[in-house]
């Protein structure tokens, strides 16, 4: 185990808000989480709910016109909070990778792929030709490009979207980046190269000592590739806990309406559950209650607490609310009621 273990990324009490007409709103509220190294915290929520501000939160991708961010972001016993420009340079692509979710858009369309993963190494390292050279033909053939020497001199449009979001990679892996921040990163492609990314994604993880933060909407990625999992909804995190916890144990009504929404494999049943009402927008964010509530209006309000804050439920496993202890869906309850 690595000796800094215990200051690798601490995120604490963080909010970011928007300005909107001239006003701030909060699109991510109050966040505590921690990412330890040599693991994969996956964030999942519906679209809308704040994960990828959260993200670009950390990565230091923000306005700050446009933007107000509160709280500590802790990477390697530093606040990234108080990094300026200059210093956020310094680790961002460095000790810190980034992959996002639209390869194309990522990379730049006039420039071949070796000039593209160079550059990282010219700004970050000091390489020669030659040596950055080698470096990138190693790069393209750990992310399991078969012709490392001919995709090195191809341009973007050449290259098929699991190839390019393999390229993605090697640029977000260069520098061997202690934390990883993955956006999406499966979600353009179909779901072979979707399996082979998340292989490379772990092995990538275990060969780099890395920690992963996985962002995504689709519970199947979550529950194949995480180690522990924090659901977001409405800017806050309503649950966290292990893979294990999440997915066999659910507490919140959230989580349980997201795992039974998610399609089962192999499964022709196509009569889903779908989650009543939308996430809301950042204007029409309840600032009281728990922000849930309005789709699951069969709960009674006194179920709900007033000011919801997260439960210890021991093992690591949170949940906010104690809405959670009394909650069934209809159908469960109809069912309940029939058998007695
Ligand atoms: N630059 C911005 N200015 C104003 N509002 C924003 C901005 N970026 C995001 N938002 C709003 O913040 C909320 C959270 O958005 P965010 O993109 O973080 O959610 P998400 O969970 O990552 O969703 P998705 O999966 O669609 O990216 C949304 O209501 C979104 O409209």
């Amino acid at each position: 185990m690595n000796e800094n273990q215990d200051h690798f990324l601490d995120v604490r009490d963080v909010s970011t808000a928007f300005k909107i007409n001239g006003e701030f709103y909060n699109a991510v509220t109050d966040v505590n989480l921690e990412v330890k190294r040599d693991e994969i915290m996956a964030i999942v929520g519906e679209s809308g709910c704040g994960k990828s501000t959260l993200a670009t939160t950390i990565m230091g991708l923000h306005d700050p016109q446009q933007t107000k961010i509160s709280g500590e972001i802790d990477f390697e016993g530093q606040d990234l909070l108080k990094f300026d420009e200059n210093k956020y340079n310094k680790v961002r692509g460095n000790k810190i990778g980034m992959i996002f979710q639209d390869p194309m858009s990522a990379l730049d369309p006039l420039k071949r792929v070796e000039e593209q993963i160079g550059e990282v190494l010219v700004y970050h390292t000091d390489m020669n030709a030659s040596q950055r050279h080698d470096r990138v033909i190693e790069l393209l053939n750990q992310v399991g490009i078969v012709d490392p020497e001919l995709t090195a001199k191809q341009f973007p449009h050449q290259l098929s979207g699991g190839m390019r979001q393999r390229v993605i990679i090697a640029i977000a892996i260069a520098c061997k980046p202690e934390l990883i921040i993955a956006d999406e990163p499966t979600t353009a492609l179909d779901v072979t190269i979707q399996a082979q990314i998340l292989d490379l994604l772990r092995d990538i993880q275990k060969e780099n000592h890395a920690g992963i933060i996985l962002i995504t909407h689709d519970l199947g990625v979550v529950a194949e590739t995480a180690d522990r999992v924090a659901v977001m909804y409405a800017g806050q995190i309503v649950e966290i806990g292990t893979t294990e916890q999440i997915f066999n144990h659910p507490k919140h009504p959230y989580t349980r309406s997201l795992l039974r929404a998610m399609p089962q494999r192999g499964s022709e049943d196509d009569d889903l559950y779908v989650i009543q009402g939308m996430v809301p927008s950042l204007q029409r964010m309840p600032q009281d209650g728990d922000r849930f509530a309005p789709r699951i209006p069969w709960v009674k309000p006194e179920e709900h607490e007033a000011h919801p804050v997260l439960h210890d439920l021991g093992d690591g496993h949170e949940v906010r609310c104690t809405c959670y202890k009394h909650f069934e869906f209809p159908d469960e309850e109809r069912a309940a009621n029939e058998s007695n």
